[in-house]
């Protein structure tokens, strides 16, 4: 039976709510609908930010110190808000929606302590929107002594499906962390990869006070410190094989030394394209195919550096494949819904290391 789900998906960007609408039965897209956006204000990203900060010694999923509370009733009002202007927009009444899948707002992620945190009050957004709601995807994996991320794998195999491509091609999500979804054939297989655009973001905000680097123009001003890379490359993370996964603040120890902030932008952009061209050769095959989704698909330079660094592999961004790269995320979250309300896997032993294929998810009712 086909679903009507709608995904939500509040990243570790922290840039605000994606929203979108998705007709599948869990296993193929039947119709891609709309989607939307609400970004959080200035006051509530910097809430998010001290949530991030104040989690990091959480020491279980369901405690609330702090301003977690508090973070967690943003959260959650800002998600009842994106989807009543989503509804009121596209003339939806909200029992058009069969199912709603809710991610949340990861807080903190230490799969090595069967610790991924979500935040968002989905039994109050059910009520609120009178709509069943999905929500709590990553805990039964994390559990189970799975990675917990990435999830979005299954969705980029069923959108990928229909590219009828020859040689193995790679999803690669630039969020605020990134992570690549490896297809060829039956094999699926998927990691994060490092930075996406978090480090790059901070930096900005920082120097220049700027939210992100436009297109990347201030990095394509810049020059890259090689070694720097090199140095940060080092970490032990990077020579992992695959399925592995991060916390968005992993690198936040990693500083730049005193350089022109054209510079510094250029070296982060370079640095999170290095990365992701670092997990080549813990791959089977050689990646001929890269579609390139996320904000980060916006950034000129980050988009040229992947080139260069992939080449002879074909780059493209995701939207020039009629994809919605903006959208790809909630998308996925809303597919996972109706997966798991089927109890089909969302998560395998290659994209997050689960002993078997595992399905998830709970849902509350209004
Ligand atoms: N026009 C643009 N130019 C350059 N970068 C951009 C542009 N628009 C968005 N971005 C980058 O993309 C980021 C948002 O990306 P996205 O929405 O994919 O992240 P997310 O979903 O929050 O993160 P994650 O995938 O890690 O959960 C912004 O923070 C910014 O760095
Ligand atoms: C714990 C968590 O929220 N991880 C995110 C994060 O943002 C990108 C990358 O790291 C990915 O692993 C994951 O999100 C996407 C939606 C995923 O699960 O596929």
């Amino acid at each position: 039976m086909m679903l009507t789900a709608l995904g939500l998906m509040s990243g570790t960007s922290l840039d605000g709510v994606d929203v979108a609408m998705i007709e599948t039965d869990g296993r193929r897209v039947n119709a891609l609908g709309p989607s939307g956006y609400r970004p959080y204000t200035d006051v509530e990203r910097g809430l998010l930010r001290q949530a991030l900060y104040e989690a990091a010694d959480l020491p279980d999923r369901a405690a609330r110190p702090g301003c977690l509370r508090e973070a967690e009733r943003v959260v959650t009002s800002a998600h009842a808000e994106a989807v009543a202007a989503f509804t009121a927009q596209h003339r939806m009444r909200f029992d058009d929606i069969d199912i709603v899948g809710f991610h949340g707002q990861t807080v903190l992620h230490r799969p090595e302590k069967k610790l991924t945190v979500q935040i968002g009050d989905a039994p109050a957004l059910a009520k609120l929107i009178h709509v069943p709601v999905m929500y709590d995807f990553r805990a039964a994996d994390v559990d189970a002594g799975g990675q917990g991320a990435p999830f979005v794998p299954v969705y980029h195999r069923a959108l990928a499906q229909s590219l009828e491509w020859e040689g193995p091609t790679v999803v690669v999500n630039i969020g605020g962390v990134a992570n690549i979804t490896y297809i060829d054939g039956d094999t699926l297989i998927a990691c994060d990869t490092g930075p996406g655009n978090a480090l790059l973001d901070d930096y900005m905000f920082r120097w220049l006070n700027q939210r992100f680097d436009n297109e990347g123009r201030t990095a394509a001003l810049g020059k890259v410190d090689a070694a720097w890379i090199n140095r940060a490359l080092q970490m032990p993370f990077f020579s992992l094989p695959p399925p592995k996964s991060l916390d968005r603040n992993d690198f936040e120890r990693l500083k730049l030394g005193d350089i022109p902030p054209e510079d510094g932008a250029a070296t982060l952009t370079a640095f999170t394209v290095a990365a992701i061209a670092r997990v080549v050769p813990l791959l089977p095959k050689e990646p001929k195919n890269w579609i390139v989704a996320g904000g980060g698909a916006r950034n000129l330079t980050m988009l040229r550096m992947l080139r260069e660094c992939l080449q002879p592999a074909t780059v493209r961004a995701a939207d020039t494949l009629g994809w919605a790269s903006d959208a790809i995320e909630a998308q996925a979250f809303g597919f996972l819904a109706a997966r798991g309300l089927k109890g089909l896997p969302l998560s395998y032993p290659a994209t997050t290391g689960v002993p078997f294929p595992m399905t998830g998810g709970i849902i509350a009712r209004p």
